[in-house]
C-alpha cells in the first residue's frame, strides 16, 4: 500500500461546521488528515462530542491549536478569529477560515504570510464559481456583483439591521436590507455574508465587489447570485443552499466544502483552478 505522508489538523470551534468535518475526518475520509485536536467554548461538551470518536483528538485552547497541527480549520464566531488566525500565521502553519468577512479588515495578516511561510486556503464556502471568478481576474473584470437571498429569520442579530432599527420579524415581502461594497457588508453582517468576502478575495477586491443583501420571506434556502462582466466572459451562477437545522444562517454545503478544499491540500492530482 502506498505510504501516505500524515498532515494533522486542527478544528477551532466545534459547532455547525466543526463537527460535521470533525466526524469525516474521524471517519477517515481523506487518508492523508487526521484529527490531532479541537478548541470549543464548552470544553466538557466537546469531550462528550469526541468521545465516541475512533481516535478522540485533544482538546485544546484556541492558542494552542497551532502547536498542535499543521492545517487548522477556522470555523469560530468571527469574535475570535483572530486569535486563531494570529498563532497561525505566526507558526506557519496552513489556515483554513470560514470567517472570512474579518480577514477583510485585516489584510496585514495577507502581509506577514511572507514571512513565517504561512499560507492561508480560502475555501468557496457556502458559495460556488471561485474558479472561474479567479480566471477572469487575470483578465480585465469590468464588475462583479453579489444578490443575497436569505430567510428573514436567518439575518436577524445582524449589527447592519439593529443600526438601522431593521426588524425582520416585521418582513412580509422581499426586502433590501443592504446595498454596498463587500468590505462594508462583512461589518454590517459578519455571520451572513462571508461569501461576499471569499468572492472580493478571489476576484477584484472588497472596495470594488458589490452586496445586495434580501431579507426575503419567499425563500426557504440561503441563496447567493454572482454577477461578472469581463473581458472574457460574463458569469450568471446562483447557488441554493439548504440551511443547517443547528444554524439556519449557515449552509449544508460549507462544511463540504471544507472537506473538499482539505482534499485538495492533499491531493496528489487537482481539478479546478
Ligand atoms: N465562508 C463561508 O462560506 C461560511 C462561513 N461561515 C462562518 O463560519 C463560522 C462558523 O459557523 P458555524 O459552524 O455555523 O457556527 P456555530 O455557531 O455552529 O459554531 C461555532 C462554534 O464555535 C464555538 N466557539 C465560540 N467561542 C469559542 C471560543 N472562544 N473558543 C473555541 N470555540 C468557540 C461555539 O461554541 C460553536 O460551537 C461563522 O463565523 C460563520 O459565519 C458560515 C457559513 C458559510
Ligand atoms: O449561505 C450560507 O450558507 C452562509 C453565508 O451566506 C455566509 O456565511 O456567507
Amino acid at each position: 500500500m502506498q505510504n501516505i505522508p500524515q498532515q494533522r489538523l486542527a478544528i477551532a470551534g466545534l459547532g455547525t461546521i466543526g463537527l460535521e468535518v470533525a466526524r469525516r475526518i474521524d471517519a477517515g475520509a481523506l487518508p492523508g488528515i487526521s484529527l490531532a485536536a479541537v478548541s470549543a467554548r464548552d470544553q466538557a461538551r466537546a469531550a462528550e462530542r469526541v468521545a465516541g470518536f475512533r481516535s478522540p483528538p485533544k482538546i485544546l485552547s484556541l492558542s494552542e491549536l497551532a502547536d498542535e497541527a499543521d492545517i487548522i480549520v477556522e470555523c469560530a464566531p468571527a469574535a475570535v478569529f483572530m486569535e486563531i488566525a494570529n498563532t497561525a500565521v505566526a507558526q506557519g502553519r496552513t489556515l483554513v477560515p470560514l470567517s472570512v468577512g474579518v480577514l477583510l479588515n485585516h489584510l496585514e495578516l495577507i502581509d506577514r504570510l511572507d514571512e513565517t511561510g504561512a499560507r492561508i486556503v480560502v475555501p468557496t464556502g457556502a458559495l460556488l464559481g471561485l474558479d472561474a471568478v479567479k480566471a477572469v481576474a487575470e483578465g480585465e473584470v469590468e464588475s462583479i456583483r453579489l444578490s443575497t437571498r436569505k430567510p428573514p429569520a436567518g439575518l436577524k442579530g445582524a449589527p447592519h439591521l439593529v443600526e438601522n432599527g431593521i426588524d425582520v420579524d416585521g418582513i412580509t415581502a422581499p426586502t433590501r436590507v443592504f446595498s454596498g461594497n463587500a468590505r462594508e457588508a462583512a461589518k454590517g453582517f459578519p455571520a451572513n455574508v462571508n461569501v461576499g468576502a471569499a468572492l472580493a478575495l478571489a476576484g477584484i477586491g472588497p472596495e470594488r465587489t458589490e452586496v445586495e443583501i434580501w431579507a426575503d420571506p419567499t425563500v426557504t434556502r440561503n441563496t447567493h447570485t454572482v454577477t461578472v462582466e469581463s473581458d472574457s466572459s460574463r458569469l450568471n451562477m446562483t447557488i441554493e443552499n439548504i440551511p443547517t437545522p443547528e444554524n439556519p444562517p449557515t449552509g449544508k454545503i460549507t462544511a463540504l466544502s471544507v472537506m473538499a478544499t482539505l482534499r485538495r491540500l492533499t491531493a496528489p492530482m487537482v481539478v479546478g483552478t
